[in-house]
């Protein structure tokens, strides 16, 4: 079993298994190179693993397929196409074999069939293989369970000692390549972690996710069909104070108080940000950015819309348009509309034209109204790409 380097220098690579039939998803295509939420699956898989700080690509797709994978993941380099075998198993080791010479450290095994693949599902797997030099997710079994002697149940199965497995695997390199190189069995192991557990090596399981569901059936697809648009709404209030300062819609205003929060307090872009997070499906500010972590602490609130419209694009989604309305008695948001709308234009990398910064009062009532706080409330509309 290979040493284990501190995990923050060591590379990272995938191999994107993608040469399969996809015979049971009934597609006009092999389902990888199906169109589901406006993308290609392979591409939609490509790109979720990008996100997740990996940096090699080795897609193992069927022969023939070099043009139109090639096209499908422009824009991802580096890639590596790789021909794959008669068995997902056989396809796993091609792709190996082909990142032999480059050897990264540690590399995740992901089925091209799984487009949507969280980030934080890849810290907890890469963080495993600081102990461990294979990781996989799995998630808990929610129905009873039986053994079947064809259509008969034989007895009852024992629920809480079973998992469900889902990919990516990932793995200190030099480790599955030995495996895959030394199995002896018949080819068609299930995943590659029975490839790794056969030959002695521990496999450490960690949480998986839903959105990691693997597009199998006809279904998987009808259902799947994004919508061309999305919405999304925020709101956000910040506590006015002395000695603060004030940011609205990433500038900084001249004002005799400031707003008082973990970050610059931006209260206006946090509202835009839980928009653009709500349009995407992507949750909110807190679960993206938590208060409580440090690394948050005085952060100009630009990088969180950046953030949020970057997670909205690798969902295939562009901004439609964005429309914010600040709350307060003062400061007068007037004069500085035209400017706000262009830093704002620019945080959500858009043209000014598709965004809109309105100001109100609650006619002196209310916490606004006392100059206790700002209020903002947005609207974001995504665009399938
Ligand atoms: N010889 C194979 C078989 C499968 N796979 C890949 O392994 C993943 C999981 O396999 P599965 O969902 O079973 O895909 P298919 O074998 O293509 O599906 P089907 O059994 O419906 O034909 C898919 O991304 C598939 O493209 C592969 O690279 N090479
Ligand atoms: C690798 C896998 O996706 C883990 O759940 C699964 O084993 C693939 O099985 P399939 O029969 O190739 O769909």
């Amino acid at each position: 079993m290979s040493t284990p380097a501190p995990l923050a220098s060591q590379s990272l690579a995938a191999v994107i298994v993608a040469a399969g039939k996809g015979l049971r998803a009934g597609q006009p295509l092999p389902k990888q190179f199906a169109l589901w939420r406006g993308k290609p699956v392979l591409r939609h898989a490509a790109e979720r693993l990008r996100a997740g700080g990996v940096g090699t690509l080795c897609a193992v797709i069927p022969e023939g397929a070099d043009a139109l994978a090639g096209e499908m993941l422009a824009g991802l380099e580096p890639f590596t196409l790789v021909t794959g075998g008669e068995t997902r198993q056989e396809s796993v080791r091609a792709g190996l074999e082909a990142l032999a010479t480059q050897a990264p450290d540690l590399v995740l095994v992901h089925d091209a069939a799984r487009p949507d693949c969280p980030p934080e599902v890849i810290a907890r797997l890469v963080a495993a293989l600081a102990d461990h030099p294979a990781a996989i997710p799995v998630l808990p079994v929610v129905d009873s369970m039986v053994s079947a002697a064809h259509d008969l149940m034989k007895g009852k199965a024992e629920r809480e000692a079973l998992r469900r497995v889902q990919t990516p695997q990932a793995f200190r390199f030099a480790d599955i390549l030995a495996a895959h190189s030394e199995w002896q069995g018949p080819t068609d192991a299930g995943d590659d972690a029975q490839v790794a557990h056969a030959t002695g090596l521990s496999v450490a399981l960690v949480e998986g996710d839903e959105r990691l569901h693997k597009l199998t059936f006809a279904g998987d697809f009808i259902q799947e069909q994004a919508p061309m648009i999305r919405t999304g709404t925020g709101y956000d209030v910040h506590r006015l104070a002395e000695g603060e300062e004030l940011w609205l819609c990433g500038l900084k205003i001249e004002h005799d108080k400031g707003l008082a929060g973990h970050s610059d307090a931006d209260v206006a872009l946090h509202a835009v940000v839980d928009a653009v997070l709500g349009a995407a499906g992507e949750g909110d500010i807190g679960l993206h950015f938590p208060p409580s972590d440090p690394q948050w602490r005085g952060a100009a609130s630009g990088r969180f819309v950046e953030h949020a419209v970057s997670l909205a694009a690798a969902k295939g989604y562009a901004i439609g348009n964005v429309d914010v309305t600040i709350v307060c008695e003062a400061p007068k948001i007037g004069r500085h509309r035209d400017a706000m709308r262009a830093e704002l234009a620019r945080l959500l990398g858009v043209q000014a034209e598709r965004v809109n910064v309105k100001a109100t009062t609650t006619e002196r009532l209310g916490f606004t109204g006392r100059g206790e706080g700002i209020a903002a409330q947005a609207v974001a509309t995504l665009v399938a790409n």
